[in-house]
C-alpha cells in the first residue's frame, strides 16, 4: 500500500532508497549502479538546465558535443591526470561477434577528447578565449556503493571547458561558475552550500586549484561535493599543445578552466528536504507545483466541483503557476493526498461542496502541512506568496539543519569528538599534504575516514599563534573536515 516502510531518521539508506523509488524519480535497473530516471527526475534536471543554460550563453559560452568514445592514445596522454582513475574507465573491446582491433573507451570526462581540437582551433589570441560546454552523460564504473543520483556508474552532467590568454580571466570564470553552482543548490533546490577551494590533496589531480560548493547531509553526517569548477592552469595547454602566438608574436600557452555540476544534486535536494511522508520538492524545481484535488460528496453537485477545479488550473497556469488536476475516480481524496504527498508536490488544494459554497478552495502546504482557506478571488496571488514562502522556508530550516551540525573545533580531541557526533567540523589547519594523509589514517574506521572537504572562501578571523589541530603547527587557513560521500 501507500507510505515508507522506513523511516528517515531511523534508517536513512532504506529511505532514500525508497522515496526516489515511491516519488516515482527512480526505477532500478538491471545492471548494477545503473538507474532510469524517470520523469518526475528529469523534470527536475530540465529546469536546472534551463537555468544554466541561459546563463552560460550570457557569458558567451556556447554548446558543442563531443563524441562518447575516445582512443587509448590520448585517454592516457598524461599520467597524472589519469592515475587513479584508471580503474574507472570502461572499454568498449568488441562489436558483434569479432574484437576490436584497438578497445576503445568511454569518456569518464572530456579534456582528452576535446584538447586534441583546443590545439587545432587555437592558433592566435583571435581564437581566444574558446568558451565550449557539453551536456551529456559520462560512464565511471565505480565500485564503492552504488546510491540513485549520488553515484551511479553513469549519470548525466555538463562539462564546461574554457580557454583563455591570460590567467586572470581564467581566475575570475572559474568563480563566476561557482557563484552559477551556488545559486543552483541556494536558489532552486533550497540547500545551502558552502563555496571552498579543495585542498592539495583533493583537488583534480590534472588541474592547478579546484573550487567547490560544499553540501552537508545531516542524516549521514556526511558532506557531500555539489560541484565543481577548477582552474586547469596551463597543465593542459602543456599536455596537448594548446598555443598562440600572443599580441607580442610570442608563442603562450593558453590558460584553461573545466568545470560541471551532474545528476547529483537532484539526490541531495531528497536527502535534504524529504521527509517520512516522502518527496519534499522545492516550488522551484517542481513541475508540478500546485495539485488541484475535487472533492465530491454524495449527492452534493459533482459538475461544479469540476468546473471549479478545472477553472482553478486554468487560472494558476495562465499566471504561470505549473498546476495540474487529478479528477481520475478510480482513487479516492484521501488516496491523492497521500500519493501527492509521497511526490513532493509543494502544494495541494481541495475543493468540496462548502469550498464551492463559499467560492474559496482549501490549500494545504507540503512542508508544514498548513491548511489555509482561499478565496477564489485572490487565488494567484495568495497561492504565488505560499509558493514563495516554501520556497524559502525549506532553504531556512535545511540551513538551521546544516549550521545545527557545524562544530569548530582547535584540538585534535574536540577533532574526534565531533566526528564521533557526525559534525562537518571547522578547524585550523597548516594546509600540508601529510597531515591531511595523517588525519585520514588515524580517523580510518568503518565509518571512513575524515577527509578536507573545502578550505571556505569566506575565512573566519584567525589570531596570531593559531596551531594546526592536527600537526600543532602553525594553522594557515580555517578548513572543513568531515567525512564524505
Ligand atoms: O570535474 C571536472 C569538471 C568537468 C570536466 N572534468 C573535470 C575533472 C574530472 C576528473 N576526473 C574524474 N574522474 C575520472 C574517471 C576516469 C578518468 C578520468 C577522470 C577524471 O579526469
Amino acid at each position: 500500500g501507500l507510505g515508507l516502510s522506513f523511516k528517515k531518521d531511523e534508517n536513512f539508506g532504506e529511505w532514500y532508497s525508497e522515496v526516489v523509488v515511491n516519488g516515482e524519480m527512480i526505477e532500478y535497473y538491471d545492471i548494477s549502479g545503473c538507474y532510469i530516471i524517470r520523469p518526475w527526475a528529469m523534470s527536475i534536471w530540465e529546469i536546472m538546465q534551463t537555468f544554466f543554460d541561459a546563463e552560460i550563453k550570457k557569458m558567451k559560452i556556447k554548446n558543442c558535443y563531443f563524441p562518447l568514445f575516445v582512443s587509448p592514445g590520448v585517454l592516457e596522454k598524461e599520467k597524472d591526470h589519469i592515475e587513479g582513475f584508471a580503474p574507472e574507465v570502461a572499454w568498449v573491446t568488441k562489436s558483434g561477434q569479432s574484437d576490436l582491433e584497438v578497445p576503445i573507451a568511454i569518456r569518464p570526462t572530456s579534456e582528452t577528447v576535446m584538447y586534441p581540437y583546443y590545439s587545432k582551433w587555437i592558433r592566435g589570441h583571435r581564437d581566444l578565449p574558446l568558451k565550449l560546454n557539453q551536456w551529456c552523460n559520462v560512464v565511471r564504473w565505480e565500485f564503492s556503493n552504488p546510491t540513485p543520483f549520488i553515484r551511479s556508474r553513469e549519470f548525466l552532467w555538463q562539462e564546461g571547458h574554457t580557454a583563455f590568454a591570460t590567467k586572470s580571466e581564467a581566475d575570475t570564470e572559474v568563480l563566476d561558475i561557482l557563484e552559477l553552482y551556488r545559486r543552483i543548490y541556494e536558489e532552486f533546490m533550497a540547500v545551502p552550500v558552502i563555496k571552498g577551494k579543495k585542498s592539495e590533496l583533493e583537488k583534480f589531480a590534472g588541474g592547478l586549484y579546484t573550487t567547490t560548493v560544499e553540501a552537508f547531509v545531516p542524516n549521514s553526517g556526511r558532506g557531500i561535493q555539489g560541484a565543481t569548477s577548477h582552474c586547469l592552469g596551463q597543465n593542459f595547454s602543456n599536455m596537448f599543445d594548446i598555443t598562440f602566438e600572443n599580441e607580442k608574436g610570442e608563442k603562450a600557452k593558453a590558460w584553461q578552466n573545466s568545470w560541471a555540476y551532474t545528476t547529483r544534486t537532484i539526490g541531495v535536494m531528497v536527502m535534504v528536504h524529504g521527509d517520512d511522508k516522502g518527496l519534499v520538492l522545492p516550488p522551484k524545481v517542481a513541475s508540478v507545483q500546485v495539485i488541484v484535488i475535487p472533492v465530491p460528496y454524495k449527492d452534493a453537485d459533482t459538475q461544479g466541483i469540476f468546473d471549479a477545479c478545472n477553472a482553478t488550473v486554468e487560472t494558476l497556469s495562465e499566471a504561470g503557476i505549473r498546476a495540474e488536476a487529478d479528477f481520475r475516480d478510480n482513487y479516492s481524496p484521501g488516496w491523492k493526498y497521500s500519493h501527492f504527498e509521497m511526490k513532493g508536490v509543494p502544494l495541494r488544494i481541495e475543493i468540496g461542496p462548502k469550498d464551492l459554497a463559499n467560492n474559496q478552495v482549501r490549500a494545504v502546504r507540503r512542508d508544514s502541512g498548513a491548511k489555509i482557506d482561499l478565496p477564489r478571488a485572490s487565488l494567484v496571488e495568495q497561492v504565488k506568496e505560499i509558493l514563495d514562502k516554501i520556497q524559502e522556508s525549506l532553504f531556512e530550516a535545511a540551513k538551521q539543519r546544516r549550521d545545527a551540525c557545524i562544530q569548530t573545533v582547535k584540538t585534535w580531541d574536540e577533532f574526534v569528538e565531533a566526528l564521533g557526533q557526525r559534525k562537518m567540523i571547522l578547524a585550523p589547519w597548516c594546509d600540508e599534504v601529510e597531515v591531511e594523509k595523517d588525519v585520514k589514517a588515524r580517523t580510518k574506521g568503518e565509518m571512513g575516514a575524515a577527509k578536507s572537504l573545502c578550505s571556505p572562501m569566506e575565512q573566519p578571523e584567525m589570531s596570531e599563534g593559531t596551531i594546526c589541530f592536527a600537526s600543532g603547527k602553525p594553522a594557515k587557513k580555517w578548513t572543513y573536515w568531515g567525512r564524505s560521500y
